[in-house]
């Protein structure tokens, strides 16, 4: 066995730890000599008996192979799958130790960027499964059959499985009996080494008011042999579908929707509800998948911000404008921008659907976009920010500067860029007293939250 004399653990070595942290993405922490050590399955306060299984310079991880001391916060986990695919990494914590562990995730990233805010407990579900309106699963050959599951962590290796715990009951019924007509039908599962076969992914959403199902067929090839007739046995079979879409991939690698589709059948856009608005979803735009929770975190957002009915609003990251036009009721005028055509050609839709007429969306970077209006003299008492996971650009925060908004109203899904986006913010003169986490992704190690900043200087 090679040995490394700098580190104090040895690959293969099996030893007893104590966690006394849990990483963000789910894995327990223990230190050996301030050596830090990740490790599946354990516990803040579990000691445990595990076995080195991977070194590198300044970490190990680690697999445990017997509990010694376990924490009160453990609970039966469903299925071990949803832990190897990392559906659910955090099955086996409490949901109340949940809720405290994303609480404490944002504050130790504040207490690191020496952020004096305060963090709120997090808003919890009554019920944390099956929340999920969206479903986005790979299909692959297993046993010489196009199979649907979920790949481990960390690998391509399919899992099998059509229960996917933390998703719509509903949407896994339909991917069960998707997986029924595929194999009656003979259409070819995706082959990513040699980038041959067919069908690359399934995605389905189902609207949590309407219940009105889109099934999004993905793959690799133009041509999907029998299209009509798979269309018609997917209607004879799954109740509630609206839409069925061919989304075209070609591309090698792991991007899932490809730009090109082609509607087999019914509408291009599925319909769902959110704070008594309506919302038109074409198969290409962004949409939370927590649709109970979107709405808790939309009215923290909209009362953290303490509209007073006259406040000219930027809604950036704007998706199909679930925010401004929630929002636009409450102020003057909102001007939403976001990257992804479709959304926003549902977003300008979706002002009209629900009769709002103090809105509109245009397509375009928020950080090549918003330095445009500030340079053009455009004024806004309050700027929105629904960024993804890499959050804030440069050149947006020193733009969003410059348009000197009264308020910054920040949703994060990544406490991270989250906190380093807050530090630039605040070297500017914007700070923040609270944060309010709001739990999207529960059983996941995923962190969402809103926090408003208010202009300090004159
Ligand atoms: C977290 S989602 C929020 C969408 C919307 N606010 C909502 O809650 O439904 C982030 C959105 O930003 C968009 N986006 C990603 N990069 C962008 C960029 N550079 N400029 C503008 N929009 C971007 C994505 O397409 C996505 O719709």
């Amino acid at each position: 066995m090679k040995t490394n004399l700098n580190t104090p653990v040895q690959k293969n070595q099996t030893l007893d730890l104590t966690a006394v942290d849990l990483s963000y993405d789910g894995l327990g922490v223990a230190k050996v000599d301030d050596f830090p050590i990740f490790i599946d399955n354990a516990l803040p306060g579990e000691v445990v008996t595990a076995v080195i299984t991977k070194v590198a310079k300044k970490y190990a991880f680690a697999k445990t192979v017997a509990m010694v001391q376990s924490s009160p916060d453990r609970v039966d986990i469903k299925n071990r799958r949803y832990t190897q695919t990392g559906i659910a990494p955090l099955q086996h914590l409490a949901y109340p130790a949940q809720l405290k562990f994303k609480q404490q995730q944002i504050e130790n990233l504040y207490q690191k960027a020496k952020l004096a805010i305060d963090v709120l407990p997090t808003l919890g579900m009554t019920d944390p499964t099956h929340y999920r309106n969206k479903a986005q699963v790979p299909v692959r050959t297993v046993d010489g059959q196009p199979t649907v599951g979920f790949f481990q962590k960390r690998s391509h290796r399919l899992v099998p499985m059509t229960d996917f715990f933390i998703q719509d009951e509903k949407i896994d019924a339909a991917i069960a009996k998707l997986q029924d007509l595929i194999r009656q039908f003979g259409i070819s599962a995706y082959d990513e080494v040699n980038h041959q076969g067919v069908l690359r992914n399934i995605m389905i959403r189902r609207g949590y008011y309407t219940g009105e199902m889109m099934i999004v067929l993905i793959t690799r090839t133009k041509e999907l042999p029998e299209r009509r007739e798979l269309a018609n046995a997917i209607l004879a079979e799954i109740p509630d579908v609206v839409s069925i879409i061919q989304n075209i991939n070609g591309t090698k690698g792991n991007t899932i929707l490809g730009h090109k589709e082609r509607i087999l059948w019914g509408k291009p856009n599925l319909r769902d509800e959110l704070l008594g608005l309506k919302f038109d979803i074409s198969a290409l735009s962004f949409y939370q998948v927590n649709p109970t929770q979107t709405q808790v975190l939309y009215q923290k957002a909209i009362e953290a911000a303490n509209l007073s009915g006259d406040e000219v609003v930027i809604d950036a990251y704007s998706g199909i404008g679930t925010i401004g036009l929630s929002m636009a009721k409450h102020v003057r005028s909102v001007k939403g921008v976001e990257i992804t055509p479709a959304a926003v050609t549902n977003a300008n839709a979706n002002a009209e659907l629900n009769g709002i007429t103090n809105a509109e969306f245009v397509v375009g970077k928020a950080e090549e976009v918003l330095p445009q209006w500030a340079e053009e003299g455009m004024k806004a008492d309050l700027i929105v920010v629904d960024p993804p996971r890499k959050g804030l650009a440069p050149e947006f925060i020193e733009a969003a500067i410059k348009v000197r908004p009264k308020k910054v109203l920040y949703i994060s899904c990544n406490p991270a860029t989250l906190a380093r986006d807050l530090q630039a913010f605040a070297a500017a003169g914007y700070t923040a007293k609270q944060t309010q986490p709001v739990d999207m992704f529960p059983m996941t190690t995923h962190v969402e939250s809103v926090t408003v900043l208010e202009r300090t200087e004159k």
